[in-house]
């Protein structure tokens, strides 16, 4: 079991899809924590995966009261007929890891191992996340291999990378771009002896003890909003909406239906601090045309912000002479990116 965690966007399911593309003759299970009442990581990866993955829903992993709960996920992927060799549970951006290592750790199927501690993180938005979230700073010392992901979105990787090594405690530290790593690294990453003692099960409850369960994780204090619409969006307004996003407003994820104006695909949207794009892909065949998006952030107006959204529903008006309708869509489409290349 490889427990896959990092601050939110920093690229969890990318990396997680680059290793079942490129997982050679292992067989990768995974569970999927989706923070947001719509299963967004869940629909990203599904398709890879069929019925090797387990999708938590709406919640947090973390937040689950004890172990026998994912026992029972677990138990799915454990079992010798599913023929998993590893299972990566991949973490909702803002779960508590040490939760999540403590849970695997208590599990009591016998062929559970814990396999380590994953952390990734985002190269780009990494000063700004640390200043406004110092736990990622204990995040990182309880991890066991830290890939500093989106290298392609810093001029001078060093700074980060020098950073990230201060804060580890000997964990390897590996620069990747969309969370190209060595499958083979993440799977040899056992822990040592000596770093279960370091997370045994007493210094964790310690630590929970101490400072309550709920106060101290990171999502304590954020304000997430799920938006599903059967009516497809109009592609200005909600170019106007992002481009005024408020601050707060840390992360985007999702899909959007944008109706006449492209009937073929839908468009994955991504927006992470101030990193936004649009990736379109062919609707897959027999999904429901609909767009669902999952807002996540501090200080958020949701009730503000989910007008704000409805205000971008198409009014169904054809657009036969609209050609430069897509026009704000397509500035944030990046040719000729493929993440799992
Ligand atoms: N430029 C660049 N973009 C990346 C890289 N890795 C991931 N991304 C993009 O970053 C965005 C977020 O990636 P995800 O893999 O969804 O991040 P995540 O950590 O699973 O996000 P949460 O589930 O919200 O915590 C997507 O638009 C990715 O395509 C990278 O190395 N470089």
């Amino acid at each position: 079991m490889v427990v896959l965690a990092g601050f939110l966007g920093s690229g969890k399911t990318t990396l997680l899809n680059h290793l079942l593309h490129r997982s050679g003759g292992s067989r990768i299970g995974a569970v999927v924590n989706d923070f947001g009442a719509v299963e967004i990581d869940a629909m990203a990866v599904a398709g890879a995966l069929g019925d090797s993955t387990v999708s938590l829903g709406n919640g947090c992993l973390c937040c689950a009261v004890d172990a026998s709960e994912l026992d029972e996920y677990l138990e799915r992927l454990a079992r010798p007929s599913a023929g998993i060799d590893v299972v990566v549970i991949e973490a909702s951006g803002l779960a508590e890891p040490q939760e999540l290592v403590r849970m695997v750790l208590a599990s009591e199927l016998p062929d559970i191992v814990y396999g380590g501690l994953v952390e990734v993180v985002d190269a780009a938005e990494f000063d700004e996340t640390r200043a406004a979230h110092p736990g990622v700073d204990r995040h990182l010392a309880l991890a066991d291999l830290v890939v500093v992901n989106k290298i392609d979105r810093v001029d001078d990787p060093e700074p980060v990378l020098k950073t990230v090594r201060s804060l580890v405690d000997r964990a390897a530290v590996v620069p990747a771009t969309h969370g190209r790593i060595d499958p083979e690294f993440l799977f040899d990453c056992r822990p040592s002896e000596e770093r279960i003692g370091q997370l045994s099960f007493d210094d964790l409850h310690r630590e929970e003890d101490e400072d309550g369960r709920h106060t101290q994780h990171l999502h304590a204090g954020y304000d997430t909003l799920s938006f599903v619409s059967e009516q497809p969006l109009d592609p200005r307004r909600l170019i106007a909406f992002l481009d005024s996003r408020p601050a707060g407003l840390y992360r985007i994820k999702g899909y959007v239906d944008f109706g006449p104006y492209d009937t073929r695909n839908r468009y994955a949207v991504h927006a992470v601090g101030r990193f936004l794009r649009f990736y379109p892909e062919p609707w897959p065949a027999g999904a429901a045309r609909a767009t669902q998006l999952v807002l996540i952030g501090t200080g958020l107006d949701t009730g503000a912000l989910r007008a704000e959204l409805e205000g971008c529903l198409s009014d169904g008006a054809p657009h036969t002479d609209d050609e430069a309708g897509m026009w704000g869509v397509l500035r944030y489409v990046q040719e000729a990116e493929d993440p799992a290349a």
